[in-house]
């Protein structure tokens, strides 16, 4: 394996076994990898496996079958898999679609933000200036420290929730439609957001999207899956361009185009491009 590869993806599968004799194959043999400084895309509609693939890299599923090569250790071998997750905690954070549940309402943006060194450390960082920093560096000032989730709109929730995840330096991070939740304009920000903060910190990148259009403008390579199959992959120039499955072709026919009747989607798009 070649040491700019950070993950490596090998035969994935996980099966949820609801009763005794009914089984979701939700995942099947799906294999890719992740460079250094790499945003890699998953696309699929609802339900074809994405946020399971997710919940597998950050080792909160154990897998039916496959493995997963983290800085070429494997996380999912049975004995280890509950010790990697401890070790692997940091270095890989996730962000989720809905930032109302994923932040704890009871507690301030501040010690949100500051609770992966908490969590490494058993220490609650007190560095006030560290953590304005924090929050500044996602285009939120000074004055959210005290506030609670609740007093926060949807977009600037997901901004205390990406400052926490890049808060203990990981060098992946793994959104699960971090953006689906928001309104669109603001989803253009956030795009733009994730773009400057990869550029300037270099980790890599899992963005789970339902859409090719939020990809387009954020990924270099891109995956698409369909029914817990990876059903094609590669840079995503080449998928947009040249689709090979049916249904790549069918999700590229699904984004808006520029059209004098829908200047709204226009407009978001002009968004996208910067
Ligand atoms: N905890 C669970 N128990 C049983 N089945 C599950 C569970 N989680 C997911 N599934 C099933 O596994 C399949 C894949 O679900 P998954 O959430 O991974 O898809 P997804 O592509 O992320 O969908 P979405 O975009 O709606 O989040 C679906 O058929 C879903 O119903």
């Amino acid at each position: 394996m070649g040491n700019d590869i950070l993950m490596d993806v090998q035969h994935l599968s996980h099966i949820f076994r609801l009763n005794r004799k009914v089984k979701v194959h939700a995942v099947d043999d799906v294999s890719f990898q992740i460079k250094k400084g790499e945003i890699y895309g998953l696309v699929g509609e609802s339900g074809s496996g994405k946020s399971t693939v997710a919940r597998c890299v950050m080792n909160i599923y154990k897998p039916s079958a496959g493995e997963i090569y983290y800085k070429g250790i494997p996380v999912c071998k049975n004995r280890e898999f509950k010790k990697n997750r401890k070790m692997l905690q940091m270095t890989r954070q996730m962000i989720f679609q809905d930032s109302a549940s994923s932040l704890n309402p009871g507690m301030k943006v501040r010690d949100i933000v500051a609770e992966p060194l908490r969590i490494q450390s058993r220490k609650i960082c007190t560095d006030k200036k560290e953590i304005e920093k924090q929050l500044e560096m996602v285009g939120l000032d000074g004055s959210y420290l005290e506030k609670h989730p609740y007093e926060l709109s949807g977009g600037q929730r997901q901004r205390v929730a990406i400052a926490r995840a890049l808060f203990a330096k990981p060098d992946l991070i793994v959104a699960d439609e971090p953006i689906a939740s928001l309104d669109v304009s603001i989803q253009a920000q956030m795009i733009n957001l994730f773009r400057k903060l990869q550029k300037e910190q270099g980790f890599s990148f899992l963005f789970i999207a339902h859409d090719l259009s939020m990809v387009k403008f954020l990924c270099n390579r891109t995956g698409v899956m369909y029914h817990g199959k990876l059903v094609e992959e590669g840079t995503t120039e080449d998928v947009f361009s040249h689709p090979d499955h049916e249904y790549t072709k069918a999700l590229l026919a699904a984004i808006p185009v520029p059209d004098p009747r829908k200047e709204r989607n226009r407009r978001v798009m002009k968004c996208y491009e910067g």
